[in-house]
């Protein structure tokens, strides 16, 4: 869309494979945290974890993941499922690294920047639980299987600021994602 290069493919995941993966998240799944972890309390209220990579369902994804981008397998970090129970959000924000926080000296030397985010829904939430581009008027309801893929920078690498997003508190239900980021260069 204008402004940003934002794709959604709907039934991308079959609901079998939701459903697997939404237990693997249920298996793994803790307080969520942000890479910056100081005085944001309060910002993501969500619970997240990595999936497990060797499973033949994520690898599985990873692998078509990886064939839809066009992006080397190696640029991705792991999958990582998250889960909003009634309340849970994730306020505004950006998925790139901010250069100037004391972390991005570890995240420089472990594949630089956050490119482009491949977030998956695993299940239709019964209110609330949409992801809203703030900028860009975008707010797409959670759909089981449906794939929603954005990059983050601009076309000459820079952040791309139009990409702001929210994850907006489920009210009825609960929600699941699974979401791979991936980097500049190799990661790990
Ligand atoms: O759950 C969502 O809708 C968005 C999550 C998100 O923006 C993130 O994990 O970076
Ligand atoms: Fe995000």
């Amino acid at each position: 869309m204008e402004g940003a290069e934002i794709y959604s493919a709907p039934g991308f995941l079959s609901h079998t494979h939701c459903h697997h993966i939404i237990g693997l998240i249920d298996g793994v799944a803790s307080p969520s945290r942000l890479v910056d972890e100081k005085d944001w309390d309060g910002y993501r209220t969500s619970f997240s974890g990595d999936v497990d990579p060797r499973d033949t369902v994520v690898r599985a994804l990873d692998e078509r993941l990886a064939a839809l981008t066009g992006i080397a397998p190696g640029h991705g970090e792991s999958l990582q499922g998250q889960r909003y129970n009634r309340g849970e959000y994730y306020h505004e924000h950006w998925d790139w690294f901010d250069t100037e926080a004391p972390y991005w000296l570890r995240e420089s030397r472990n594949g630089g920047q956050r490119s482009w985010t491949a977030m998956v829904y695993l299940n239709a939430v019964d209110e609330g639980g949409s992801t809203d581009f703030v900028h860009l008027g975008l707010k797409v309801a959670p759909s089981a299987g449906s794939l929603l893929i954005w990059n983050n920078a601009l076309p000459d690498g820079s952040p791309n600021p139009l990409t702001m997003h929210a994850a907006r508190p489920v009210l009825r239900g609960v929600k699941y994602v699974v979401t791979k980021w991936f980097r500049a260069r190799p990661w790990n």
